[in-house]
């Protein structure tokens, strides 16, 4: 079975990446594989840069094709914030439900029509001795007021999709994986998929 190794140690896009690549059927692997492996610095100030530079230290040390994903929740009445902070936006622990209610403290008064925020994901692929590709994909929404559902993982409970009239995490994992940033990322992706093998 093709395999393909993802830069990335969370669980919660480990297992999307595992049902989005399934589809294909391709068997992901992940740094939680490999114990050994520190996690790569994002110094970068943008994803793009961040997706990069972590898809291509792994390709380094492994001497093979990588594909990282650098993602965040971009908020309108923030400026944009968490952006690419939202791993780490409560503090460097990178705890989810911390993450979440600094912004739901922050957006505090703020009326519904100014609530509006979109999730992004920047897939970087890094191919041995070429120029490494980029997908991208995002997924707009507004933040509630309070989070609602057990589903997904990070901002999900907080970002409220108009048309389902429901939030991220109230989505099956199924649901999900047909309208989120990383899907429709990955589905660029999987246009040029010669590339990866
Ligand atoms: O860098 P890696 O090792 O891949 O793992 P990470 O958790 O640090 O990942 P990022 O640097 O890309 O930070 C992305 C954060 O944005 C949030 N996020 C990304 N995709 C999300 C999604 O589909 N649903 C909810 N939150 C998401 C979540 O809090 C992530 O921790
Ligand atoms: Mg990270």
């Amino acid at each position: 079975m093709k395999e393909i190794l993802i830069a990335t140690k969370n669980k919660g896009k480990i297992k999307e990446f595992s049902d989005l690549f399934a589809e294909k059927g391709i068997k992901v692997s992940s740094l939680l594989d490999f114990p050994g492996i520190e996690d790569v610095e994002e110094t970068g100030s943008t994803f793009i840069e961040n997706a990069k530079i972590k898809a291509e230290t792994i390709s380094k040390q492994f001497n093979k094709i990588v594909v990282a994903d650098d993602s965040g929740l971009c908020v309108d009445a923030l400026q944009g914030r968490p952006g690419v902070f939202s791993a780490r936006y409560a503090g460097e622990t990178k705890n989810d439900e911390a993450n979440l209610e600094k912004v739901l403290m922050e957006m505090e008064g703020v009326p519904f029509e100014k609530r509006t925020a979109r999730f992004h994901c920047v897939l970087a692929v890094a191919i041995p001795n070429e120029e490494t590709r980029i997908y991208e994909g995002t997924c707009e929404g507004h933040i509630t007021e309070k989070p609602e559902g057990e589903n997904g993982f990070g901002y999900d409970p907080i970002f409220y999709i108009l048309d389902r009239e429901q939030t991220m995490a109230q989505l099956s994992s199924e649901e999900k994986n047909k309208i989120s940033h990383r899907a429709k990322a990955m589905k660029k992706l999987s246009e040029n998929w010669k590339i990866l093998f």
